[in-house]
């Protein structure tokens, strides 16, 4: 590939995050701060008794005991978990691009790229959100010849086939228009959307000729997607356009997702001269693929969907790039391939990079971040400092991988790319016949006895299985590279309701902890091959789960003490007052700060806190039950899709900030629980408090009395959801009884 003079300085520049050094003194206070806490639980067993507390048997001494070496061991995880949290904070870099450059070295002598769009269920993904993100990616700005984009659809569905097909006729106005006007974004749904900020629209500018065109590409596009959305809405496709393509006749019998033959259609075939768009452009592959289902055969959920996906492609295209995205998540970006291409090209630093990974953004977030979905924190600080250490997480959605490394390559100082590499079409073969070569690539008897989901691939057996692919990519010595460029690469479709995004963490926090406690441990598997940081890192998701116990501890048990007058914290006016204020404080303030620095607004950062507390007692703890279970041969995987629709009301109240909570589960009767619990003791609690044990009381229930109300606080749209909202969004009746009940419980416990 082209001159590889180095004349002109290199494609990318790395660049050290100001300010670290204050970083670095105060983390170190902070490190001060719990070690005098631990030395002070260390050394300080005994309980103190302030006025109308229990009588005090010693029966109930060893119970309150036992209350303060529990509370011991929550810190010392919670200490030992900010530990592993600063590997991430040490030293973030950002990563930007020279894509001028890029052209004046490679000018149109660039690799080929795979694009593999993933979508699973035509109802929990529509059919027109999937294809609007397949247009996006068709629309890259990049010769056109040199993509080939992949839709592997799980679901089986002749209503996603008829989509694609759909959007193959709609692209070949699409892709003119976008290169005539440079618009942006180039998913058609989202340029068109009424939500986003008004388009400029054509930014040509010349006037009436212009808004004629924008006008005719939007109606050609919302016509597109009516047909599509009208017969998901029926169940069946229009019968006259069965005629238009062969593919149709794969549904001639009645096909379920969980059993069917493969289907790979290529739907343009961009080695065809006479595949051209209404400009006469050359227009890029469209392959759609849905791989072979049989009851009696795993089928390994996203993770076989890809690895059928790399094996199809490798007899269409067979190119050296691979970028794969989640079916709602659609090119912001037009710029983005060339963007990954200055890091995998760079003649100095581009050899050992494996993939590059970009940030997961939504479109649909607001304000507010009612449910904390927003990742800005992880996307803004802990990538960037993962990429310090050796480089981010492959997180499924918005990465290019070399091709090489996704079939198992180690790195190796000689490995020298084929960037011209691309398939070899058999002499005068036919599409058909190609099809027919690549349908027993995506059988479900191709991987048995091999080493594909193993060694060659993504790894199954994983709910996360993007992250365990990666990590053993990067332990064969590959780095990757974060890339968070000021407009977005990637844009997807967040949770909207409180359900939906715990069912996400749960899956999550579920997977990461797998790894942690498999033999794919970051510190066991990574030992001498990935830095510590890089370890600690990987361990700040792997230990999410396990946050879970500390935390409902840490809710529960110092307000039920308040209650109970039971004092677990040093009095006011000890000088061991001072770390206890000290962590607390700083922990919260920095968080703060960090979140407003990442462009959060306040109401998004106190959104956030609530979640955190919420996931941690919920999607976590269930996430590290399942785990165990798993681990010990009870129940098998499973990868719970998460909806991109809801209806009306909900959006409506998604867009108003109303939380949605609308179906009674195990997991509202715990949120339920931890609110009203809090609330209870705090009442009880100032109500003794200022009747009975006096001033010297409030000296040695302080920290209690605001932790129990800063739990209250961040607790209030529960109660309103409790008791004061009238909606279908609110916690059911069934939920607060339950939770009541709960509560009378737990302060009747004896115990303390
Ligand atoms: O059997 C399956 C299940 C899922 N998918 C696809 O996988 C993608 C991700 O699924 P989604 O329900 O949107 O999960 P998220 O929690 O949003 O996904 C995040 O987390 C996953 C791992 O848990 C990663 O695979 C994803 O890339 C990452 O975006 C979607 O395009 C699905 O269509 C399949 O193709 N086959
Ligand atoms: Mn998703």
């Amino acid at each position: 590939m082209g001159s590889s003079s180095n004349s002109n300085g290199p494609l990318f520049v790395t660049e050290e995050a100001k300010g670290r050094g204050c970083y670095k003194v105060f983390a170190s206070s902070m490190l001060v701060g719990i070690l005098l806490i631990w030395f002070y639980r260390a050394t300080h067993h005994t309980v103190i008794l302030v006025g109308g507390g229990g009588g005090g048997g010693g029966e109930e001494e060893e119970g309150m005991r036992w209350a303060r070496i529990g509370l011991f061991m929550a810190e010392l995880w919670f200490g030992f978990y900010w530990i592993l949290t600063q590997s991430v904070r040490w030293n973030p870099i950002r990563r930007s691009t020279s894509k001028d450059k890029l052209a004046q070295r490679y000018g149109s002598d660039m690799p080929g790229v795979d694009i593999f769009v993933c979508t699973a269920d035509p109802h929990a993904e529509p059919p027109s959100l999937v294809v609007s993100t397949v247009l996006s990616v068709m629309a890259y700005d990049y010769p056109p010849e040199k993509l080939n984009v992949y839709l592997s659809d799980d679901g089986g569905s002749v209503l996603t086939f008829y989509a694609l097909w759909e959007a193959a006729r709609f692209a070949k106005h699409w892709l003119p228009f976008c290169r005539k006007y440079n618009v942006e974004p180039r998913s058609p749904a989202a340029y068109f959307s009424p939500l986003d900020a008004p388009q400029d629209s054509c930014s040509g500018g010349n006037g009436d000729a212009a808004a004629k065109e924008w006008s005719s590409v939007k109606d050609l596009y919302e016509e597109m997607a009516n047909r599509i959305d009208s017969a998901v809405t029926l169940g069946k496709i229009p019968e006259e356009v069965k005629a238009y393509h062969k593919g149709f006749s794969e549904w001639n019998f009645s096909i379920s997702p969980k059993d069917h033959h493969p289907i790979v259609q290529i739907m343009i075939d961009g080695k065809d001269a006479n595949a051209v768009d209404n400009t006469a452009v050359r227009l890029p592959t469209l392959v759609y693929m849905a791989r072979e289902k049989r009851p009696r055969y795993h089928h390994n959920f996203k993770a076989g969907a890809m690895n059928a996906l790399i094996r199809v492609s490798s007899v269409v295209s067979n190119s050296p790039i691979i970028l794969n995205v989640d079916c709602d998540m659609y090119s912001n970006n037009s710029e983005s391939i060339k963007d990954a291409l200055c890091f995998f090209l760079d003649e100095e630093r581009g050899q050992n990079i494996g993939y590059v990974q970009y940030p997961q953004n939504y479109n649909n977030i607001t304000q507010s971040d009612l449910y904390g979905n927003s990742l800005t924190v992880i996307n803004e600080v802990e990538l960037p400092g993962l990429d310090y250490w050796g480089g981010p997480l492959y997180i499924g959605t918005g990465c290019f991988h070399r091709r090489e490394i996704l079939c198992g390559r180690r790195y190796s100082r000689d490995y020298k790319e084929d960037w011209r590499r691309g398939a070899q079409r058999q002499a005068g073969e036919s599409v058909e016949k190609l099809e027919e070569r690549a349908k027993p690539l995506a059988t479900c008897t191709y991987e048995l006895n091999t080493q594909w989901g193993n060694e060659i691939g993504l790894k199954y057996g994983c709910a996360v299985e993007d992250v365990i692919t990666g990590l053993l990519i990067q332990c064969r010595g590959w780095k990757s590279i974060y890339f968070n460029p000021p407009r977005k690469g990637f844009l997807g479709v967040a949770p909207t309701t409180m359900a939906q995004t715990l069912l996400q963490h749960k899956r999550w926090s579920e997977g990461n902890l797998q790894i942690f406690l498999s033999k794919h441990c970051p510190f066991l598997l990574g030992h001498g091959k990935i830095r510590l940081g890089l370890q600690m890192g990987y361990s700040i998701y792997g230990l999410w789960g396990p946050n879970s116990f500390p935390t409902l501890y840490y809710v529960a048990v110092p307000s039920l003490a308040l209650l109970r007058g039971i004092s677990l914290f040093p009095k006011v006016t000890s000088l061991w007052f001072i770390p206890f204020t000290y962590v607390m404080v700083a922990r919260h303030i920095y968080s703060l700060v960090e979140a407003l620095r990442c462009g959060c607004t306040f109401n998004g950062w106190w959104n956030g806190q609530r979640m955190w507390m919420i996931r941690r007692v919920t999607s976590y703890l269930y996430g590290t039950i399942d785990t165990v279970v798993k681990m010990l041969g009870l129940s098998k995987m499973a990868f719970a899709i998460t909806t991109k629709v809801s209806d009306e009301d909900a959006s409506k109240r998604y867009e108003q900030d109303v939380m949605e909570f609308g179906y009674s589960s195990p997991m509202l009767v715990i949120i339920s629980t931890v609110a009203l619990l809090n609330i209870v003791c705090l009442v009880g609690g100032l109500f003794r408090l200022v009747l009975g044990w006096g001033v010297a009381a409030w000296d040695a229930y302080l920290i209690q009395v605001i932790l129990c109300g800063m739990i209250v606080a961040i607790n209030m749209p529960i109660y309103d959801a409790l008791f004061f909202r009238k909606d279908k969004g609110n916690i059911p009746p069934s939920v607060t009884f339950t939770s009541l009940a709960f509560v009378l419980l737990l302060c009747a416990i004896p115990l303390m």
